[in-house]
């Protein structure tokens, strides 16, 4: 914290920023084939930079080079502790350049400056080390086998990889795919949102410093029909690992389909519930994880709560305390230190978060200050995902009622339970049905843990931990026969 700039300190370096404006495809930066698009500044509408995007053919080319890189083996085949030094170098890279990709991820994005220095470029460092740092240490197996034979189960890298990125957490999301991804030694075409492509060309480009070999890691920018369906479509394209809507989601289901059976892993929305019993002890420590998950990165966030399911007797000095700790939360230039709450991402989705809102609440150009509503299951508030600084409280006179409500959804990705009574708060953790829930506390876990949903929420696998490595690793049984050849005794 003490090493944040001032707000003039952070323009000045705004305005010496060099933004990427081509693809990075086979080891350098490459004009793409489709439509040149602006990446604009969410608080200002004013583009940052005209991007030369790609299309299909761009997929093909970036594809191909991809699939020369993997059958080469000079990444895929490489010994896993040096595919390791090379990717701990790639965080050394970042961490030399953290600023220049802070000030880039908050001018593209909108989210607040004290957010990109303190979390998510320290945290897109952690987790690419995290991943690099765990692949040597990964063991294969053997199976039970009778006297006779020996059988290894292996894991291999899956092959080439799609991974298709939001804009809420665009360097945080590129780590949780790259990171696993590259350390099992896949290679990887990123294709960032459209609205968010500068920082994964920068640590492309930066990879390619680290000496992560050519096509090993490729990006390729442009919208969802010109980039990420041709990638999806693709008949030499092992898997795609995919965050985003719901129904983007879904279409990748169908890609697969109608193409080559690729390996899916879906990382979807979400409309998670925080969950506070009648015994709930400290309110205020209460109030603090609420207020944190429901407003952070303006509620742009996958897992943040966007429902409070609030016991009657503790309703009243909950919401008094919540309110309270709103009052410091300083909503405006994502470039003031001092800012919590950003702009929202564009005028699009402006316009859907402010059609949930009454008049009052809506603010103006690309800010909208947090809001509470007090409502009943079967609103919409409820029950869509909003994706924006709005927290849904709904009041419940049981705690049995509390869980169904908690289930009344079509989503299951994250959930957090406060109560005093530990019996309590495991049952709860069991009975909901999310694949992530915090008890007394809000959070995704850490690197460590796996974390994706269950129903619409997620498909597939998880990312984070080694359930990560699992998702870019195809199994393979070798099963050897011991018996001595000449006998014949092994012949069916
Ligand atoms: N992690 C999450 O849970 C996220 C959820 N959302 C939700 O989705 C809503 C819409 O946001 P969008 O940016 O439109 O999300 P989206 O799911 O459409 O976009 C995510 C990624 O998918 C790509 N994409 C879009 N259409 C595609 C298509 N037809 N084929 C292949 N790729 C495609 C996009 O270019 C982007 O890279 C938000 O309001 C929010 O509710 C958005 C971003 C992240
Ligand atoms: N919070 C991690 C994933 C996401 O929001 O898209």
């Amino acid at each position: 914290m003490s090493d944040l700039l001032t707000q003039a300190e952070y323009q000045a370096i705004a305005a010496d920023l060099d933004f990427p404006r081509t693809a990075f495809i086979d080891g350098k930066y490459r004009a793409g084939s489709g439509s040149v698009f602006a990446t604009v500044n969410p608080v200002t509408g004013d583009p940052l930079a005209e991007i030369s995007g790609c299309n299909a053919d761009d997929v093909d080319f970036a594809v191909s080079k991809a699939r020369d890189a993997f059958e080469q083996g000079h990444w895929s085949k490489m010994h896993p502790s040096d595919r390791k030094d090379v990717l701990i170098k790639l965080c050394k890279l970042i961490t030399r350049n953290r600023r220049e990709l802070a000030v880039m991820e908050s001018l593209d994005s909108g989210k607040p400056i004290l957010d990109c220095e303190t979390i998510d470029v320290p945290e897109t460092i952690h987790c690419i080390k995290w991943h690099a740092e765990a692949v040597d240490k990964i063991y294969d197996q053997t199976s039970p086998t009778g006297d006779d034979a020996i059988s290894m189960i292996v894991r291999e890298p899956i092959g080439v990889v799609g991974a298709v990125l939001p804009w809420n957490f665009p360097l945080m999301m590129l780590a949780w795919k790259i990171g696993p991804a590259l350390a099992a030694g896949c290679s990887v075409i990123v294709k960032p949102a459209e609205q968010t492509s500068l920082t994964a060309l920068r640590v492309a480009e930066l990879a390619h410093e680290a000496g992560i070999p050519r096509g090993v890691l490729q990006v390729l920018p442009g919208d969802g029909p010109s980039v990420g369906e041709p990638l999806g479509l693709h008949m030499d394209v092992d898997m795609v690992s995919f965050t985003g809507s719901t129904e983007t989601g879904k279409r990748f289901l169908r890609y697969a389909a109608d193409s080559n059976l690729k390996k899916i892993v879906l990382e979807c929305g979400g409309k998670n519930p925080a969950v506070v019993f009648d015994d709930a002890e400290n309110l205020d420590h209460v109030a603090g994880h609420v207020v944190n998950a429901a407003f952070w990165n303006a509620g742009q966030n996958c897992s943040a709560t966007s429902r409070l399911i609030v016991h009657t007797a503790v309703k009243a000095p909950l919401m008094e305390k919540i309110k309270a700790r709103l009052r410091d939360w300083k909503v405006g230039d994502p470039l003031d230190p001092n800012t919590h709450i950003g702009a929202l991402i564009d005028a699009e989705h402006c316009k859907k978060v402010r059609s949930f809102l009454d008049k009052n609440d809506q603010g103006e150009g690309p800010f909208v200050a947090p809001v509470i509503y007090h409502v009943k299951t079967g609103d919409a508030k409820a029950s869509d995902e909003i994706f924006g600084p709005v927290l849904s409280v709904i009041e419940v006179a049981s705690n049995d009622e509390a869980i169904a409500v908690a289930n009344d959804t079509d989503y299951g990705l994250a959930a957090s339970v406060f109560t005093a009574n530990t019996r309590r708060a495991i049952r709860a953790a069991r009975d909901i049905r999310a694949g992530t829930v915090t008890v007394n506390c809000y959070g995704e876990g850490d690197i460590a843990t796996p974390f994706g949903g269950y129903k619409q929420s997620g498909f597939g696998g998880r990312d984070n931990g080694v359930h990560a490595h699992d998702q870019f690793t195809e199994l393979k049984t070798i099963w050897i026969d011991l018996t001595d050849p000449q006998s014949g005794d092994n012949v069916g």
